[in-house]
């Protein structure tokens, strides 16, 4: 039985799914002749070759596989996997107007009946459980999705996580996750010298920098906190978008909102011990609180899930 969290009760507007909305969770990896993003606000273009004999245009690095299993307690090397997700559409419950629900993006009234048009349908998502895998990304990759698909459609639910000291109340044993290598307690004159500068040996005048500085904070490993509820995020996909979750993103379960199942590919990698590959925590809606983290699914006549926060929404935050 997964630990469960006491949870408070928010109300949670979706967003476009784009590169720099999504880039403290991980990767949205999409052509980028399809992006939905006005043209200044879109990010570099990736590097890109010309291949098959000039019939193809192949984008460079689009996404990053990261394997930190070398830091796991059971030292288990992992092995690459891909693995087909076939998701059902989720059962959504109706719309219940909550008056002064506090919501994700501060103090909107996302249940103002005047905000909401008159052909909006609307329906809540309850987010149950989230995971993470702490040692590896993992890659969703739609397939016969297309990119105006109406009927069908998919959210990516996703947290921040907090600092370890305020996971502490919940619970008292960590959960394995990477730890940095501590450096040996006896160096030796050669490592001592290393961190000289100007260093004797290359001539580098830069402090040496610590382990994961160096990496896209999507990349670093993110320590053995619970989530962030209060900066829980929901965004929509379009067919055309794949989206990799950073090594330890706490996430929910693939939620398909719409009339058909969807097929992914998913590429990760695992060890296959259960706790290094999976972490899972239920969120239990909190004593007096009135129902827990909610998604609100608006979607118009056709079935098209609409946005409601963020770039491209209705409404902004501030
Ligand atoms: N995200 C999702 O749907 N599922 C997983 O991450 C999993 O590994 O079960």
């Amino acid at each position: 039985m997964p630990p469960s969290m006491p949870t408070p009760s928010m109300r949670v507007p979706i967003e476009a799914l784009t590169q720099p909305s999504f880039s403290q969770f991980g990767t949205v990896i999409e052509n980028p002749a399809h992006s939905s993003l006005p043209r200044s606000q879109r990010p570099p273009l990736p590097t890109t070759v010309s291949a098959n004999q000039g019939s193809a245009l192949k984008f460079l690095d689009v996404t990053h596989a990261t394997n930190l299993y070398s830091l796991a307690p059971s030292k288990k090397p992992a092995r690459p996997v891909m693995n087909m997700f076939v998701c059902a559409p989720r059962d959504l419950r109706p719309h219940e107007p909550s008056q002064s629900m506090p919501s994700t993006w501060g103090d909107i009234d996302l249940d103002d009946d005047d905000e909401i048009a008159s052909n909006t349908n609307r329906q809540l998502f309850d987010v149950s459980i989230l995971e993470r895998h702490p040692f590896t990304t993992q890659t969703f990759i739609p397939m016969g999705l297309s990119g105006y698909e109406r009927h069908t459609q998919y959210l990516v639910i996703v947290a921040p996580t907090l600092p370890a000291s305020a996971s502490r109340r919940y619970s008292n044993r960590p959960p394995p996750y990477p730890t940095p290598k501590l450096p040996k307690k006896r160096s030796s004159l050669r490592d001592i010298f290393a961190k000289a500068r100007p260093s004797p040996f290359t001539n580098e005048v830069a402090p040496p920098t610590p382990q994961y500085s160096r990496l896209h904070p999507s990349q670093r490993p993110k320590g053995p906190g619970l989530p962030d509820l209060k900066n829980l995020r929901a965004f929509v996909a379009t067919g055309n978008q794949a989206v990799t979750y950073g090594a330890g993103t706490w996430h929910a379960p693939m939620v398909v909102v719409g009339e058909r199942p969807i097929d992914f590919v998913v590429v990760q990698f695992a060890n296959d011990v259960g706790n290094e590959d999976c972490q899972e925590v239920v969120l239990q809606a909190d004593r007096g609180a009135e129902e827990g983290m909610v998604v609100l699914v608006d979607s118009d006549g056709s079935g098209r899930v609409l946005v409601k926060a963020g770039v491209g929404a209705a409404r902004a935050k501030l």
